[in-house]
């Protein structure tokens, strides 16, 4: 039996296993993709306290292979579910089952894409999911935020200050975002609103984003929006079904834990993006997986 299962090798997975294994624990990190969830493909990180500037590549490797040189164990299998066996936690895969004390649900989340063809293609390259992590590229350029809710609000808001024209690009007539939020907005005069019109298309000139494509929802009238940048802000979508028997879900789907990264179940904790949180950035995930090794590590001692 391992002392903590960690279902996820990203930020808060990977950062769990190395506070478990300084505890003495041992600790296996099963991951259903690749090492280093959402981050490995990002050009450029520049908010990592720190670390001045690095690619998600070599961020994600260097805490991988710091989490297996302090001798973590990693697999890579994706979970199904869990189940109990008293307090022993069963740990299924795909490829198999293993026991354990303690698990850590690391399991992240994924950005809702829009869907268009050539939008994975151009990530990195004018098309983006995070304004916090890649707005400071735009300086004085223009860019689209597509979305109406919280995140898209104060997206565009941040991307106001940087950017010389921001367009918010919406497919109701109103914001799904709070009131205080949008009128912070509303005071900006760089800020043109394209309501009722859902983006078709997305324009490219030379491998990067030249403009979008708008479409009014009740005109059906097309027009082409000159931009260097897209921000995609129209929610998140975590994957955690698996998780309900153990695990509250809030709506969206995401593990109800709070800072303690604690579960309904004693013993499982939930850490990084995957989790009812605020901020979702490399550092809370980091924070996170901290949170979790510790306690989980704690929980083992008293198991
Ligand atoms: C394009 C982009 C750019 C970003 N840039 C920045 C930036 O510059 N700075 C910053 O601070 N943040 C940035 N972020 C946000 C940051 O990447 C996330 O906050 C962080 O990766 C969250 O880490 P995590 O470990 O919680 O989740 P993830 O990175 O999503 O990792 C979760 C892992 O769990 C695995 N997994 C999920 N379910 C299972 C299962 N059932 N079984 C096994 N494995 C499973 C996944 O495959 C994945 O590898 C960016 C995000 C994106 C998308």
């Amino acid at each position: 039996m391992y002392d903590i299962v960690v279902v996820g090798a990203g930020t808060a997975g990977l950062s769990a296993a190395i506070y478990g294994v300084r505890a003495g624990k041992s600790v296996l990190v099963l991951e259903g993709a690749s090492y280093g969830g959402q981050i490995i493909n990002t050009p450029e990180i520049e908010n990592y306290p720190a670390i001045k500037k690095t690619s998600g590549f070599e961020f994600a490797t260097d805490l991988f292979n710091q989490a297996k040189d302090l001798g973590a164990e990693v697999k890579y299998e994706k979970v199904t579910g869990i189940g109990l066996e008293g307090n022993i936690k069963k740990v299924k895969t795909d490829k198999g089952e293993y026991d354990a004390k303690a698990v850590i649900l690391a399991t992240g989340a994924k950005n809702r894409p829009l869907g268009l063809p050539n939008e994975k293609k151009l990530v990195g390259s004018g098309v983006s999911y995070c304004a916090t992590c890649d707005g400071m590229f735009y300086r004085g350029k223009v860019v689209a935020v597509n979305g109406g809710g919280n995140t898209a609000i104060e997206d565009a808001t941040f991307l106001a200050n940087v950017a010389s024209k921001v367009y918010v690009i919406h497919r109701r007539d109103e914001f799904r975002a709070e009131e205080a939020v949008v009128a912070a907005l509303k005071k900006k005069d760089n800020v043109e609103f394209v309501l009722n019109s859902n983006i078709v298309e997305i324009k490219e000139e030379s491998f990067a984003v030249s403009g979008v494509v708008v479409e009014d929802k009740n005109t059906h009238e097309r027009r082409e929006i000159a931009v260097d940048g897209l921000f995609v802000a129209i929610g998140q979508v975590p994957d955690n079904t698996a998780f309900a028997q153990v695990a509250e879900l809030d709506k969206a789907g995401y593990i109800v834990a709070g800072e303690d990264c604690k579960t309904m179940t004693e013993g499982i904790f939930a850490a990084g993006d995957g989790r009812t949180k605020e901020v979702r950035q490399l550092v809370t995930a980091a924070g996170d997986g901290a949170v979790a090794g510790i306690a989980a590590a704690k929980y083992c001692e008293a198991f």
